[in-house]
């Protein structure tokens, strides 16, 4: 056994740039990686869906531009497309491989497991430090369906290995993965079922987000399933879902995608007295210590909001913390987007969030058909909303719905680190014709302005 500076298990995306800085200011740190260096976002995740939406999203808009008067002719070379993806995801990979390398990371490829208290062995390894970061992240949790197991189903894992359009595709799960990716393989021209246990998509939003989402994913020509759970599989080189309404569909390809599961089955964290949730994720306190002393968590395992900026943002206030910072993990205002089209770009509370809470609270919504742009565009679908405080006439919350809301959002993620009032927003003279201009809109009609509030609409 050797002792070491640091231990970081898992390269997600919180451990990969600790690893480096630690190892810059000339700790010896060692790193175990069991498949891939990366993690989920760029081997499986937001890297290859987000280069595979680039392309299905382009398709969707080219169909889309009839209505301004243009016909193209789409030929989809699907495996251009993917042959695109894999390289992109590819040359991340090998970023990540020469940062570490050149920071001096020592990294193990194996799949690392506690051996004693904050020793962990990997292969043929094992190491003792007085620092250790679990940052194994998540896995596709599969449901236990008869038949489902041994027939060849996609996961985010498998997905992007598909060197051919499957002519059928269906989808189980009205989640992020279900929604992009099945609207993307559908765009490319899979014909697509989405199968919904409950009655809507995206269950954590607001009800009209899924409506719209679900008329848009509709005008997509995707047939959407509600209440319904897929009761048995069949596999005989077509699937065969049989669902509990009594319904069978078929298709060339099954994409699994009902959530997710923490990596932490292969730590034996019994032997290191780390403890774990009732569903298995890594307990950590507000300053991302486990229960035991040494030993931190970040990102998905540690079930923080599974997306890679807030695993980022845990390394970077995790690296505070260990340099003596009086720094928690709660303290901070986070959004996240759905990158469908309409995008789905959201921070802070909805309005039932916010009265849960006892807050005074009230929201406003503009519909997108009331901004110049989308009008000029052809943008049918979304709105954006704003929750604010009426005591303090502090911003909450945003939901935005529409053309590349992920990038809009930031405004209100700004204002709402700057602990900003609506009154801000609502002086604030944005540019026409964008659609960052229906925002001062937003906040006007908290003024009692009747719609319409853009100029020349
Ligand atoms: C299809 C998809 C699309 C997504 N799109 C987005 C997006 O657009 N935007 C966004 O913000 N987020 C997105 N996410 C979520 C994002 O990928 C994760 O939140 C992010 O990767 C953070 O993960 P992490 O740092 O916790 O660990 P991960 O990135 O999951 O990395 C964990 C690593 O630990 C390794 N590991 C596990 N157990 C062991 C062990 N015992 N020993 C050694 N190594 C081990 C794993 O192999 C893995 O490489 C997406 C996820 C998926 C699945
Ligand atoms: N744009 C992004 O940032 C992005 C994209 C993809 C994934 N992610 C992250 O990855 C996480 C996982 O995504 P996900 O889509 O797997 O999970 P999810 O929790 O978003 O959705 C899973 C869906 O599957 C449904 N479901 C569960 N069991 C089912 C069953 N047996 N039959 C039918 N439906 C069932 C759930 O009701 C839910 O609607 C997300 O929560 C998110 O944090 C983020």
């Amino acid at each position: 056994m050797q002792n070491v500076d640091a231990i970081v298990i898992g390269s997600g995306q919180g451990g990969i740039p600790l690893a480096v800085d630690l190892a810059k200011e000339g700790r010896n740190v060692v790193l175990f990686e069991r498949d891939s260096l990366g993690g989920s976002c760029i081997n499986y995740g937001c890297t290859p869906s987000k280069a595979f939406l680039a392309a299905a999203h382009t398709v969707g808009r080219a169909r889309k531009a009839e209505s301004l008067g243009i016909r193209f002719q789409v030929d989809v070379d699907f495996s251009a497309v993917m042959e695109r993806v894999r390289s992109i995801r590819h040359s991340f990979n090998q970023g990540i491989q020469k940062r570490l390398e050149s920071a001096g990371v020592n990294v193990i490829c194996a799949e690392a497991s506690f051996s004693g208290e904050r020793t962990v062995t990997g292969g043929e390894v094992t190491v003792q430090a007085p620092l250790v970061v679990i940052n194994t992240g998540t896995s596709s949790l599969i449901p236990e369906i008869n038949g489902l197991e041994g027939t060849p189903y996609l996961t985010n894992r498998n997905f992007f290995d598909l060197k051919e359009l499957p002519p059928r595709l269906l989808v189980m799960g009205g989640g992020y993965i279900g929604l992009e990716l099945g609207q993307g393989l559908a765009r490319l021209g899979s014909k697509t079922e989405i199968i919904v246990r409950g009655d809507r998509l995206l269950d954590r939003e607001e009800p009209d987000v899924s409506e719209t989402l679900a008329e848009a994913l509709r005008q997509d020509g995707i047939g959407l399933h509600f209440n319904v759970k897929v009761e048995k599989v069949v596999h005989d080189g077509i699937f065969t879902l049989t669902l509990s309404n009594g319904e069978q569909l078929q298709g060339e390809a099954l994409l699994v995608a009902t959530g997710r599961k923490p990596n932490t089955n292969a730590l034996n964290v019994a032997a290191t007295g780390v403890e774990l949730d009732e569903k298995g994720y890594v307990k950590i306190d507000d300053r991302f210590q486990t229960t035991c002393s040494g030993i931190y968590a970040i990102g998905d395992v540690a079930k923080q909001p599974a997306f890679t900026h807030v695993s980022w943002e845990d390394y970077r206030r995790l690296k505070g913390i260990l340099c003596g910072e009086n720094r928690t993990r709660n303290d901070r205002v986070l959004g996240y987007a759905t990158y469908t089209e309409p995008q789905v770009g959201r921070v802070g509370m909805t309005l039932e969030q916010a009265q849960k809470q006892g807050i005074k609270a009230r929201a406003v919504t503009l519909p997108i058909n009331q901004i110049a742009r989308a009008i000029e565009w052809d943008y049918k679908f979304g709105f954006y909303r704003m929750v604010v405080d009426e005591d303090t006439d502090k911003i909450l919350g945003a939901t935005l719905v529409g053309y590349e809301t992920a990038e809009l959002v930031h405004v209100f993620l700004s204002l709402m680190e700057a602990k900003a009032t609506w009154q801000l927003l609502e002086q604030s003279v944005h540019i026409h014709p964008t659609y960052g201009e229906g925002l001062p809109s937003l906040a006007r009609l908290l003024v009692g302005e009747d719609m319409p509030t853009c100029p020349n609409k």
